[in-house]
Protein backbone atom coordinates (compact mmCIF):
# COMPACT_ATOMS: atom_id res chain seq x y z
CA UNK A 1 0.00 0.00 0.00
CA UNK A 2 1.38 3.45 -0.97
CA UNK A 3 0.16 6.31 2.07
CA UNK A 4 1.61 9.41 -0.06
CA UNK A 5 -1.36 11.24 1.14
CA UNK A 6 -1.56 14.74 0.87
CA UNK A 7 -0.21 17.08 4.32
CA UNK A 8 -2.78 17.93 6.73
CA UNK A 9 -2.19 20.90 8.39
CA UNK A 10 -3.55 20.87 12.00
CA UNK A 11 -4.10 23.06 14.71
CA UNK A 12 -5.18 22.95 18.52
CA UNK A 13 -6.58 25.98 20.87
CA UNK A 14 -7.36 26.20 24.30
CA UNK A 15 -11.02 25.69 25.76
CA UNK A 16 -13.18 24.37 28.96
CA UNK A 17 -12.13 21.22 30.71
CA UNK A 18 -12.07 17.70 29.14
CA UNK A 19 -14.73 15.14 30.29
CA UNK A 20 -16.04 12.35 29.45
CA UNK A 21 -15.26 8.45 28.13
CA UNK A 22 -11.94 7.80 25.52
CA UNK A 23 -12.45 3.96 24.09
CA UNK A 24 -8.69 4.56 22.74
CA UNK A 25 -7.81 1.74 19.88
CA UNK A 26 -6.62 -1.23 20.39
CA UNK A 27 -2.84 -2.25 20.83
CA UNK A 28 -0.98 -1.78 17.92
CA UNK A 29 1.88 -4.12 19.23
CA UNK A 30 -0.68 -6.83 19.87
CA UNK A 31 -2.63 -6.41 17.16
CA UNK A 32 0.43 -6.52 14.50
CA UNK A 33 1.30 -9.89 16.85
CA UNK A 34 -2.38 -11.62 16.27
CA UNK A 35 -2.01 -11.31 12.69
CA UNK A 36 1.19 -12.42 12.34
CA UNK A 37 1.21 -15.17 14.96
CA UNK A 38 -2.00 -16.26 12.74
CA UNK A 39 -0.50 -16.15 9.59
CA UNK A 40 1.72 -18.99 11.11
CA UNK A 41 -0.70 -20.92 12.95
CA UNK A 42 -2.87 -24.07 11.82
CA UNK A 43 -6.54 -23.32 11.79
CA UNK A 44 -8.59 -20.15 12.90
CA UNK A 45 -7.46 -17.51 14.76
CA UNK A 46 -10.39 -14.62 15.51
CA UNK A 47 -9.17 -11.57 16.80
CA UNK A 48 -11.87 -8.82 18.28
CA UNK A 49 -10.09 -5.15 19.11
CA UNK A 50 -7.52 -5.10 16.52
CA UNK A 51 -6.29 -1.61 15.78
CA UNK A 52 -7.11 -0.43 12.33
CA UNK A 53 -4.45 1.77 11.91
CA UNK A 54 -2.66 1.72 8.91
CA UNK A 55 0.34 0.18 10.11
CA UNK A 56 -1.24 -2.71 11.32
CA UNK A 57 -3.50 -3.08 8.13
CA UNK A 58 -0.46 -2.97 6.28
CA UNK A 59 1.02 -6.13 8.30
CA UNK A 60 -2.62 -7.47 7.30
CA UNK A 61 -1.93 -7.16 3.87
CA UNK A 62 1.27 -8.74 4.11
CA UNK A 63 0.25 -11.82 5.84
CA UNK A 64 -1.92 -12.60 2.90
CA UNK A 65 0.57 -12.11 0.40
CA UNK A 66 2.48 -14.43 2.46
CA UNK A 67 0.04 -16.75 1.48
CA UNK A 68 -2.90 -16.26 4.86
CA UNK A 69 -6.37 -16.24 4.61
CA UNK A 70 -7.02 -12.89 6.24
CA UNK A 71 -10.51 -11.52 6.68
CA UNK A 72 -12.69 -8.39 7.90
CA UNK A 73 -15.66 -9.13 9.23
CA UNK A 74 -16.29 -6.13 11.44
CA UNK A 75 -15.27 -3.33 13.43
CA UNK A 76 -12.01 -4.22 14.56
CA UNK A 77 -12.96 -8.35 14.27
CA UNK A 78 -10.76 -10.08 12.24
CA UNK A 79 -10.35 -13.62 11.21
CA UNK A 80 -6.92 -15.24 10.15
CA UNK A 81 -6.63 -18.72 8.72
CA UNK A 82 -2.95 -19.53 8.69
CA UNK A 83 -0.46 -21.61 6.71
CA UNK A 84 1.47 -23.10 10.03
CA UNK A 85 4.98 -22.23 10.47
CA UNK A 86 7.70 -22.44 7.90
CA UNK A 87 4.07 -22.51 5.17
CA UNK A 88 4.89 -19.07 4.04
CA UNK A 89 4.34 -18.68 0.15
CA UNK A 90 6.78 -16.61 -1.53
CA UNK A 91 4.77 -13.15 -2.50
CA UNK A 92 4.19 -11.80 -5.82
CA UNK A 93 4.92 -8.32 -5.54
CA UNK A 94 7.39 -5.94 -3.05
CA UNK A 95 5.98 -6.18 0.48
CA UNK A 96 5.01 -2.47 1.12
CA UNK A 97 5.14 -1.23 5.01
CA UNK A 98 4.23 1.87 4.69
CA UNK A 99 5.81 4.13 7.85
CA UNK A 100 5.72 1.04 10.22
CA UNK A 101 8.85 0.00 12.04
CA UNK A 102 7.35 -3.23 13.62
CA UNK A 103 5.69 -4.52 10.13
CA UNK A 104 8.98 -4.29 8.45
CA UNK A 105 11.14 -5.91 10.95
CA UNK A 106 8.78 -8.31 12.73
CA UNK A 107 7.61 -9.91 9.13
CA UNK A 108 11.14 -10.18 7.77
CA UNK A 109 12.44 -12.26 10.82
CA UNK A 110 8.89 -14.29 10.19
CA UNK A 111 9.90 -15.22 6.46
CA UNK A 112 13.74 -15.32 6.94
CA UNK A 113 13.72 -19.00 7.74
CA UNK A 114 11.72 -20.07 4.72
CA UNK A 115 13.07 -20.58 1.65
CA UNK A 116 11.36 -17.71 -0.33
CA UNK A 117 12.43 -14.46 -1.50
CA UNK A 118 11.04 -10.98 -0.45
CA UNK A 119 11.45 -7.66 -0.53
CA UNK A 120 10.52 -4.79 1.57
CA UNK A 121 9.98 -1.15 0.78
CA UNK A 122 8.24 1.79 3.07
CA UNK A 123 8.00 5.02 3.24
CA UNK A 124 10.41 8.19 3.20
CA UNK A 125 10.91 7.66 7.47
CA UNK A 126 11.18 3.90 7.23
CA UNK A 127 13.10 3.76 4.23
CA UNK A 128 15.58 6.05 6.69
CA UNK A 129 15.48 3.32 9.94
CA UNK A 130 18.55 1.10 10.77
CA UNK A 131 17.21 -2.46 9.44
CA UNK A 132 20.91 -3.65 9.99
CA UNK A 133 19.73 -4.33 13.61
CA UNK A 134 17.72 -7.19 12.25
CA UNK A 135 19.08 -8.72 8.91
CA UNK A 136 22.44 -9.40 10.45
CA UNK A 137 21.10 -11.78 13.26
CA UNK A 138 18.44 -13.33 10.24
CA UNK A 139 21.93 -13.65 8.27
CA UNK A 140 23.50 -15.65 10.98
CA UNK A 141 20.27 -18.04 10.75
CA UNK A 142 21.31 -18.77 7.11
CA UNK A 143 19.54 -16.21 5.43
CA UNK A 144 20.97 -14.19 2.47
CA UNK A 145 20.42 -10.64 2.54
CA UNK A 146 20.52 -7.39 0.43
CA UNK A 147 19.97 -3.85 1.27
CA UNK A 148 20.78 -0.59 0.68
CA UNK A 149 23.73 1.29 1.54
CA UNK A 150 23.81 1.44 5.54
CA UNK A 151 21.49 -1.41 5.78
CA UNK A 152 18.34 0.24 4.82
CA UNK A 153 15.12 -0.40 2.97
CA UNK A 154 14.60 -1.70 0.34
CA UNK A 155 15.98 -4.87 1.44
CA UNK A 156 15.38 -8.37 -0.30
CA UNK A 157 15.76 -11.58 1.99
CA UNK A 158 16.33 -14.48 0.71
CA UNK A 159 15.08 -17.24 3.70
CA UNK A 160 17.83 -19.98 4.80
CA UNK A 161 16.88 -23.78 3.65
CA UNK A 162 18.94 -24.77 6.35
CA UNK A 163 18.44 -22.50 8.83
CA UNK A 164 19.92 -22.75 12.39
CA UNK A 165 19.43 -21.54 15.75
CA UNK A 166 20.75 -18.54 17.01
CA UNK A 167 22.01 -17.24 20.68
CA UNK A 168 22.09 -13.78 20.45
CA UNK A 169 22.84 -10.34 22.30
CA UNK A 170 20.56 -7.64 21.67
CA UNK A 171 23.20 -4.52 21.05
CA UNK A 172 20.20 -2.08 22.25
CA UNK A 173 16.70 -2.78 24.14
CA UNK A 174 14.48 -3.68 21.37
CA UNK A 175 11.31 -5.33 20.88
CA UNK A 176 11.92 -5.36 17.95
CA UNK A 177 14.94 -7.00 17.51
CA UNK A 178 13.77 -9.64 20.05
CA UNK A 179 10.29 -10.26 18.07
CA UNK A 180 12.30 -10.56 14.68
CA UNK A 181 14.68 -13.08 16.11
CA UNK A 182 12.01 -15.11 17.90
CA UNK A 183 9.96 -15.17 14.56
CA UNK A 184 12.89 -16.71 12.61
CA UNK A 185 13.64 -19.14 15.07
CA UNK A 186 10.11 -20.82 14.73
CA UNK A 187 11.21 -22.59 12.04
CA UNK A 188 14.79 -23.38 12.93
CA UNK A 189 15.72 -26.89 14.64
CA UNK A 190 16.61 -26.69 17.85
CA UNK A 191 16.80 -23.56 20.67
CA UNK A 192 16.91 -19.81 19.44
CA UNK A 193 17.66 -17.69 22.31
CA UNK A 194 17.80 -13.84 22.65
CA UNK A 195 19.43 -12.18 25.80
CA UNK A 196 18.31 -8.51 26.86
CA UNK A 197 20.42 -6.09 28.83
CA UNK A 198 16.81 -4.48 29.92
CA UNK A 199 13.50 -5.97 29.69
CA UNK A 200 11.47 -4.73 26.30
CA UNK A 201 8.05 -5.25 25.65
CA UNK A 202 7.45 -9.04 26.02
CA UNK A 203 3.80 -9.58 24.45
CA UNK A 204 5.80 -11.88 22.03
CA UNK A 205 6.68 -14.58 23.99
CA UNK A 206 3.21 -14.01 25.90
CA UNK A 207 1.11 -14.60 22.46
CA UNK A 208 4.03 -17.38 21.25
CA UNK A 209 3.20 -19.10 24.42
CA UNK A 210 -0.57 -18.76 23.81
CA UNK A 211 -0.48 -19.89 20.64
CA UNK A 212 1.04 -22.89 21.63
CA UNK A 213 5.11 -22.40 21.24
CA UNK A 214 7.39 -23.83 24.12
CA UNK A 215 9.45 -20.65 25.60
CA UNK A 216 10.87 -19.59 28.86
CA UNK A 217 12.40 -16.30 30.40
CA UNK A 218 14.91 -16.14 32.63
CA UNK A 219 16.66 -13.63 34.68
CA UNK A 220 20.48 -14.60 34.40
CA UNK A 221 24.23 -12.92 35.26
CA UNK A 222 24.09 -12.63 31.39
CA UNK A 223 20.53 -10.45 31.68
CA UNK A 224 16.91 -11.45 30.46
CA UNK A 225 17.25 -14.73 28.83
CA UNK A 226 14.31 -15.77 26.48
CA UNK A 227 14.39 -19.50 24.81
CA UNK A 228 12.18 -20.47 22.54
CA UNK A 229 11.87 -24.25 20.91
CA UNK A 230 11.72 -24.37 17.18
CA UNK A 231 9.36 -26.02 15.01
CA UNK A 232 6.69 -26.07 16.90
CA UNK A 233 2.89 -26.49 15.68
CA UNK A 234 1.23 -22.90 16.39
CA UNK A 235 -2.58 -23.14 16.38
CA UNK A 236 -4.67 -20.55 15.86
CA UNK A 237 -6.19 -19.14 19.05
CA UNK A 238 -8.91 -16.22 20.08
CA UNK A 239 -7.08 -12.72 20.97
CA UNK A 240 -9.03 -9.93 22.18
CA UNK A 241 -7.07 -7.00 22.00
CA UNK A 242 -6.46 -4.65 25.04
CA UNK A 243 -6.36 -0.89 24.41
CA UNK A 244 -2.93 0.67 24.03
CA UNK A 245 -1.46 2.34 26.82
CA UNK A 246 0.33 4.29 23.96
CA UNK A 247 -2.46 5.51 22.81
CA UNK A 248 -3.77 6.71 25.65
CA UNK A 249 -1.08 8.24 26.71
CA UNK A 250 -2.55 11.60 24.86
CA UNK A 251 -5.88 11.88 26.34
CA UNK A 252 -4.58 11.15 29.78
CA UNK A 253 -1.43 13.73 29.05
CA UNK A 254 -4.35 16.65 27.94
CA UNK A 255 -6.74 15.78 30.70
CA UNK A 256 -3.33 16.17 33.30
CA UNK A 257 -2.55 19.77 31.96
CA UNK A 258 -6.21 21.19 30.89
CA UNK A 259 -7.24 22.88 34.30
CA UNK A 260 -10.85 21.46 35.39
CA UNK A 261 -10.40 17.72 32.89
CA UNK A 262 -11.79 14.87 34.78
CA UNK A 263 -12.06 11.39 31.99
CA UNK A 264 -11.87 7.83 31.77
CA UNK A 265 -10.01 5.85 29.89
CA UNK A 266 -11.45 2.12 30.02
CA UNK A 267 -9.50 -1.29 29.66
CA UNK A 268 -5.98 0.13 29.23
CA UNK A 269 -3.61 -2.95 28.97
CA UNK A 270 -1.15 -2.19 32.25
CA UNK A 271 1.41 -4.56 31.02
CA UNK A 272 4.49 -3.95 33.85
CA UNK A 273 7.54 -3.97 30.34
CA UNK A 274 4.77 -1.04 29.11
CA UNK A 275 3.60 0.71 32.03
CA UNK A 276 6.76 3.35 32.11
CA UNK A 277 4.95 6.64 31.90
CA UNK A 278 2.31 6.05 33.43
CA UNK A 279 5.16 5.31 36.81
CA UNK A 280 6.61 8.60 35.56
CA UNK A 281 3.01 10.04 35.70
CA UNK A 282 2.22 9.22 39.30
CA UNK A 283 5.89 10.34 40.30
CA UNK A 284 5.74 14.15 38.64
CA UNK A 285 2.52 14.11 41.02
CA UNK A 286 -0.57 13.05 38.55
CA UNK A 287 -3.82 11.76 39.64
CA UNK A 288 -4.35 8.92 38.08
CA UNK A 289 -6.60 5.91 39.06
CA UNK A 290 -6.41 2.60 37.94
CA UNK A 291 -9.97 0.77 38.43
CA UNK A 292 -11.24 -2.47 37.92
CA UNK A 293 -7.76 -3.99 37.78
CA UNK A 294 -8.55 -7.55 35.78
CA UNK A 295 -6.84 -9.68 33.27
CA UNK A 296 -8.34 -9.43 29.73
CA UNK A 297 -6.69 -11.65 26.78
CA UNK A 298 -3.93 -12.90 29.14
CA UNK A 299 -2.92 -8.86 29.81
CA UNK A 300 -3.32 -7.13 33.04
CA UNK A 301 -6.21 -4.14 32.38
CA UNK A 302 -7.56 -1.39 34.19
CA UNK A 303 -9.93 1.78 33.66
CA UNK A 304 -8.10 4.85 33.70
CA UNK A 305 -9.71 7.58 35.89
CA UNK A 306 -7.84 10.74 35.39
CA UNK A 307 -8.17 14.79 36.83
CA UNK A 308 -6.16 17.53 36.06
CA UNK A 309 -3.50 17.95 38.14
CA UNK A 310 -0.21 19.88 39.82
CA UNK A 311 2.75 18.53 38.08
CA UNK A 312 6.21 18.57 39.64
CA UNK A 313 9.22 18.03 37.18
CA UNK A 314 11.16 14.60 38.04
CA UNK A 315 14.33 12.39 36.99
CA UNK A 316 13.57 9.74 34.76
CA UNK A 317 16.02 6.77 35.18
CA UNK A 318 17.57 5.34 32.10
CA UNK A 319 16.28 1.74 33.03
CA UNK A 320 12.42 2.93 32.46
CA UNK A 321 13.37 4.28 28.99
CA UNK A 322 12.31 0.52 27.07
CA UNK A 323 8.44 0.49 28.61
CA UNK A 324 8.03 3.95 27.63
CA UNK A 325 10.09 4.18 24.91
CA UNK A 326 6.89 5.34 22.37
CA UNK A 327 6.16 7.90 25.38
CA UNK A 328 8.35 10.77 25.94
CA UNK A 329 6.83 13.10 23.35
CA UNK A 330 4.03 13.44 25.18
CA UNK A 331 5.81 13.47 28.53
CA UNK A 332 8.07 15.83 27.35
CA UNK A 333 4.92 18.26 26.58
CA UNK A 334 3.36 17.08 30.12
CA UNK A 335 6.48 17.89 31.42
CA UNK A 336 6.21 22.06 29.78
CA UNK A 337 3.60 22.54 32.31
CA UNK A 338 5.36 20.89 35.24
CA UNK A 339 7.12 22.50 38.13
CA UNK A 340 10.44 22.74 37.25
CA UNK A 341 12.88 20.66 35.23
CA UNK A 342 12.18 16.91 33.85
CA UNK A 343 14.96 15.04 32.80
CA UNK A 344 14.88 11.71 30.25
CA UNK A 345 17.82 9.81 30.40
CA UNK A 346 18.91 6.76 28.09
CA UNK A 347 16.26 7.83 25.28
CA UNK A 348 18.99 7.65 22.29
CA UNK A 349 16.81 4.96 20.29
CA UNK A 350 14.29 8.08 20.22
CA UNK A 351 16.37 8.95 17.60
CA UNK A 352 15.60 6.17 15.07
CA UNK A 353 12.16 6.01 14.91
CA UNK A 354 9.66 7.26 12.70
CA UNK A 355 11.47 10.86 13.29
CA UNK A 356 14.45 11.84 15.17
CA UNK A 357 12.19 12.35 18.05
CA UNK A 358 14.61 14.29 20.39
CA UNK A 359 15.14 16.87 17.46
CA UNK A 360 11.43 16.83 16.37
CA UNK A 361 10.23 17.97 20.00
CA UNK A 362 13.25 19.79 20.99
CA UNK A 363 12.95 22.36 17.61
CA UNK A 364 8.72 22.32 17.94
CA UNK A 365 9.18 23.34 21.54
CA UNK A 366 11.25 26.02 21.37
CA UNK A 367 9.79 27.63 18.53
CA UNK A 368 6.52 27.69 21.31
CA UNK A 369 8.71 28.70 24.08
CA UNK A 370 9.44 26.08 25.84
CA UNK A 371 13.31 25.87 27.51
CA UNK A 372 14.63 22.02 26.15
CA UNK A 373 17.94 20.96 26.42
CA UNK A 374 18.98 18.08 24.83
CA UNK A 375 22.30 15.30 24.58
CA UNK A 376 22.77 12.29 22.27
CA UNK A 377 20.93 10.54 24.82
CA UNK A 378 18.77 12.54 27.05
CA UNK A 379 16.26 15.20 27.21
CA UNK A 380 15.36 18.06 29.51
CA UNK A 381 12.51 19.97 29.88
CA UNK A 382 11.94 23.10 32.02
CA UNK A 383 8.41 23.25 32.95
CA UNK A 384 6.54 26.65 33.14
CA UNK A 385 3.38 27.99 34.72
CA UNK A 386 2.47 29.36 31.36
CA UNK A 387 3.21 27.68 28.08
CA UNK A 388 3.00 30.37 25.25
CA UNK A 389 2.42 28.13 21.95
CA UNK A 390 1.56 30.36 19.01
CA UNK A 391 3.89 28.34 16.78
CA UNK A 392 3.51 25.26 13.82
CA UNK A 393 5.68 22.35 15.03
CA UNK A 394 7.17 20.09 11.62
CA UNK A 395 5.85 16.55 12.40
CA UNK A 396 8.46 15.03 9.87
CA UNK A 397 6.17 11.90 8.72
CA UNK A 398 5.44 10.60 13.07
CA UNK A 399 2.20 10.32 14.30
CA UNK A 400 3.36 10.32 17.78
CA UNK A 401 5.17 13.98 17.25
CA UNK A 402 2.05 15.23 15.85
CA UNK A 403 -0.24 14.09 18.43
CA UNK A 404 2.09 15.56 21.24
CA UNK A 405 1.86 18.79 19.95
CA UNK A 406 -1.83 19.13 19.54
CA UNK A 407 -2.09 18.14 22.86
CA UNK A 408 0.08 20.97 23.66
CA UNK A 409 -2.09 23.36 22.05
CA UNK A 410 -4.68 22.28 24.10
CA UNK A 411 -3.42 24.01 26.91
CA UNK A 412 -1.10 26.55 25.70
CA UNK A 413 -1.75 30.68 25.86
CA UNK A 414 -1.48 30.70 22.16
CA UNK A 415 -2.93 28.16 19.61
CA UNK A 416 -0.07 25.22 18.67
CA UNK A 417 -0.02 24.07 14.67
CA UNK A 418 1.19 20.92 12.94
CA UNK A 419 2.43 21.17 9.21
CA UNK A 420 1.32 17.46 8.68
CA UNK A 421 -1.20 15.55 10.96
CA UNK A 422 -2.01 12.31 8.54
CA UNK A 423 0.31 10.32 9.71
CA UNK A 424 -2.09 9.82 13.15
CA UNK A 425 -3.84 7.64 10.72
CA UNK A 426 -1.33 4.77 11.32
CA UNK A 427 -1.86 4.41 15.07
CA UNK A 428 -5.10 6.70 16.40
CA UNK A 429 -7.11 7.01 13.30
CA UNK A 430 -10.05 8.47 15.60
CA UNK A 431 -7.60 10.59 17.63
CA UNK A 432 -9.43 14.11 16.63
CA UNK A 433 -12.89 12.63 16.90
CA UNK A 434 -12.05 10.75 20.05
CA UNK A 435 -10.60 14.41 20.92
CA UNK A 436 -13.04 15.93 20.31
CA UNK A 437 -15.52 14.40 22.05
CA UNK A 438 -13.65 15.12 25.28
CA UNK A 439 -14.36 19.02 24.16
CA UNK A 440 -10.56 20.10 22.89
CA UNK A 441 -10.52 22.11 20.52
CA UNK A 442 -8.53 20.53 17.44
CA UNK A 443 -9.12 19.68 13.52
O1 LIG B 1 7.77 -4.48 19.24
C1 LIG B 1 6.96 -3.54 19.12
O2 LIG B 1 5.75 -3.73 18.88
C2 LIG B 1 7.46 -2.16 19.26
C3 LIG B 1 8.70 -1.95 19.81
C4 LIG B 1 9.31 -0.62 19.99
O3 LIG B 1 10.32 -0.45 19.03
P1 LIG B 1 11.85 -0.92 19.28
O4 LIG B 1 11.88 -2.38 19.37
O5 LIG B 1 12.61 -0.42 18.06
O6 LIG B 1 12.28 -0.22 20.54
C5 LIG B 1 8.29 0.50 19.84
O7 LIG B 1 8.95 1.72 19.67
C6 LIG B 1 7.34 0.27 18.68
O8 LIG B 1 6.37 1.27 18.62
C7 LIG B 1 6.61 -1.05 18.82
C1 LIG C 1 8.07 3.55 16.95
C2 LIG C 1 6.80 3.29 16.65
O1 LIG C 1 6.36 2.36 15.75
P1 LIG C 1 7.12 1.51 14.66
O2 LIG C 1 8.52 1.22 15.13
O3 LIG C 1 6.30 0.27 14.47
O4 LIG C 1 7.14 2.32 13.38
C3 LIG C 1 5.70 4.00 17.36
O5 LIG C 1 4.55 3.61 17.15
O6 LIG C 1 5.93 4.96 18.11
Amino acid sequence: MSHASEPRPMTARRRGALTGVANVPGDKSISHRALILGALSVGETHITGLLEGQDVLDTAKAMAAFGADVQRIGDGEWRVHGVGVGGFAEPADVIDCGNSGTSVRLIMGAMATTPITATFTGDASLSKRPMARITDPLSEFGAQIAAREGGRLPVTIGGATDPVPLRYKTPVASAQIKSAILLAGLNAPGETVVIESEPTRDHSERMLAGFGATIRTEQTEEGHVITLTGRPELRGQPVAVPRDPSSAAFPVAAALIVPGSEIRVPGVSRNPTRDGLYVTLKEMGADIGFENQREEGGEPVADLVVRHSPLSGVDVPADRAASMIDEFPILSVVAAFAQGKTVMNGVAELRVKESDRIDAMARGLEANGVTIEETRDSMTVHGMAKVPGGAEAATHLDHRIAMAFMVLGLASEAPVSVDDGSPIETSFPDFISLMQGLGADLG
